[in-house]
Parts: C-alpha cells; structure tokens; sequence
C-alpha cells in the first residue's frame, strides 16, 4: 500500500479522511494543495507528513521559480514557512523541509536554477526511498524482539498510511507476522478521528494479518485478561532523554501496560528525534478544533457551546518504555545515553 505517488509533476496522496469506504487518490499539483492535505489530515502520520511537504517543497520552488534569485529566496522562504505551519508536533515535517531548505542553502549562489529544481526533486525522492529503506530495517530489528507467537496492541496508525511505505509499529508487526511470529493485534479504535479503527484495521485487514479491533477505553480489560503480550506504537517526536509524543491516548496506553508489566515499545525512524529538545516537556502538542470532539462522523454527540479540550498528541515519559526500535537498533534505557550514541551514528553517516 501506496500513501502518496510522485509522478514528476504532482503527488497522488491516498486521501485518509476517506478510507477504509473509499479508495481515493488526491491529485495535487500545488504546494498549497499538499499543505491544505497536510492541515486537514488527508495525509498524516510522521513520516509520511515529513515526505509530503518534501515534494510540496519541490512543487513550491517550481512554482517560485524566476530569473531574480533574491526574489526566488523570498518566495522561497514563504513557501517554507507555510508548509511549517501546518502541523506542529511531527518533527519529521521539520526535519524534512530542514533537508530542502539546505539544498537551497548550500547550492542557490553555485547552479544555475533549473538543476537547484532538479536536485531539490532529487531530495525530495530521496526523503521517500530513505523512509520505505529505514522501515524495512526498523522491521527487522524490531520483529527479533519476539522470538515466539504473541499478541500485539497498537494505538493510531504507524503504518503503511502513516509513512511512504510498509510502517514503522506496523512495519515490525508485519516483519514479525511473516516470520510466524504474530497471533493477533489488537487495535484501539483511537478516538477522536479513528486513525486504529479505519486505518491499522483497514492495512491489517489488507494483508491478512488476524486484527481485532477495541475502543480505546478495552484496552485496560484486555490486558487483565492476559490478551496482549506487548505493545508497539510509533512517535510524532521524540525528546533527547526519550520521552515520547505520540497520539492521545498513548500515555494511558503506556500507564496501563506498566501496570500489567507487558513490554510497551516505540517504532520510530531517527528522523522522529528532536535532539534540541532536553524533555518531553518541551514538545508543542497540537490542539484541534472542537467538532472532532463534539461531533461523530459529522453527527452532533454533544450539547451545543459545551467547553471542549481536544489535544491531538501526549507524552509518554521514558520510564514506561521498554525499547525505542529504529533503523540503527534497539536502544534500551538509559535512553539519554543512547540517544547520545544514537546522534553520533547519524552524523558519522552524514
Ligand atoms: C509512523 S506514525 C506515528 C504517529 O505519527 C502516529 O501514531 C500518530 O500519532 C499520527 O497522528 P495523526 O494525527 O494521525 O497524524
């Protein structure tokens, strides 16, 4: 499964307001347009936000594209700076419009302006490839954690739909699944948009892999009653110390997990840490409008002008969590000294 498809010209996102009753490919040939999708949740999940606004970046540069560089830069700017606004919480969006603005950066005064075009799409491809690579090798260290059947429970969607390709929770929960290692998955329904119920249901469904889907308030009874074995999620950001962001509701996941004493693990691609971030403490929580809340599937469920909180992310303190898989490992606790270690690697591979 495809979130996005780049043809050169524009990017076919899998519209995700959508799913699992209509299969519908948004044909975006703006950046706006990509931003727009990003905003409203067409397109969503961290890496796949990060690889969108890449090519929104190439089509916003084509689209700024005049013979002054300096108006070119301006325009540039601008373009960067909308695409940021979008969403606040995924650093993978920073971290990938971060990637473009350096191409511009460190090439703008050298080439001529058609190849800066050529190497930001270059980029921008790149960013995808990277993201369907690191997954696949996430996958692999993350599904030699389980050395037997068991029984997963997932939050939201990290999967296929929240990157380019494959997925980062349900990338290992399919890596594991085809090594004869996976009994069943657990999906919380993940109130209030259902990313679990009408996404990681919809890709498990899809691959055959044996899913069953719970409302988020199950998942306490299901882990009394010995159902799960441990819990994989993925991360919008993650802190240097290895707090977690990651959907609502992951935090109680985590809670509850801790109290039963199952594994809770986070899958994320070294794209998702925020190194200048000492805690969680410091990561922006997005908050979303008050229909999601008062409304279901555009039904009104609540009295009208009733105060609403509808924080879209929590933080999951590192103690609860039992191993971060990434394309470079495992790390374990202590995660200040890994994550350190894990920053070093990076760069030597820079
Ligand atoms: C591999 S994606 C991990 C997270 O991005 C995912 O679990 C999540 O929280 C997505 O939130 P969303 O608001 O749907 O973009």
């Amino acid at each position: 499964m495809q979130s996005m498809l780049w043809d050169g010209q524009s990017l076919s996102l899998l519209n995700q307001t959508k799913l699992p009753a209509v299969v519908e490919y948004l044909k975006c040939t703006d950046y706006e347009r990509i931003g727009e999708a990003i905003k409203k949740l067409e397109v969503r999940g961290a890496p796949a936000i990060g690889a969108a606004a890449a090519f929104a970046f190439v089509l916003g540069a084509r689209q700024s594209a005049k013979s002054d560089r300096l108006l070119f830069l301006k325009d540039i700017e601008s373009v960067d700076g909308y695409l940021r606004s979008t969403r606040p919480t995924a650093v993978n969006l920073f971290w990938a419009l971060d990637q473009m603005m350096n191409v511009i950066k460190e090439q703008s005064d050298r080439i001529e302006l058609p190849n800066l075009l050529n190497l930001l799409e270059q980029k921008a491809l790149f960013i995808a490839a990277e993201d369907k690579r690191v997954n696949h090798t996430m996958a692999e260290f993350g599904a030699a954690l389980f050395k037997e059947p068991v029984s997963i429970l997932t939050h939201c969607n990290a999967g296929a739909l929240a990157t380019v390709e494959w997925g980062t929770a349900l990338g290992v929960i399919r890596q594991a699944f085809s090594e004869g290692n996976i009994k069943r998955v657990f999906a919380d329904e993940t109130r209030p948009l259902l990313q679990g119920a009408r996404l990681t249901a919809f890709e498990l469904q899809q691959d055959h892999i044996p899913v069953t889907l719970i409302t988020d308030n199950m998942a306490g009874w299901v882990m009394k009653n010995k159902m799960v074995d441990a819990v994989i999620v993925g991360a919008d950001r993650i802190a240097a110390n290895g707090d977690t962001a990651n959907k609502i509701g992951t935090y109680s996941v985590a809670l509850l997990s801790h109290m039963h004493q199952i594994p809770f693990y986070v899958a994320a691609p070294a794209s998702t840490f925020d190194f200048s971030m000492a805690t969680g403490e410091q990561i922006p929580i997005e908050e979303r409008g008050e229909f999601e809340v008062t409304h279901f599937q555009g039904i009104q469920s609540a009295p009208d002008g009733i105060a609403v909180f509808n924080p879209a992310f929590d933080v999951t303190p590192n103690q609860y969590i039992t191993g971060i898989i990434t394309e470079y490992g495992v790390l374990k606790p202590n995660y200040q000294e890994e994550i350190k270690q894990l920053k070093d690697k990076m760069e030597e591979n820079r």
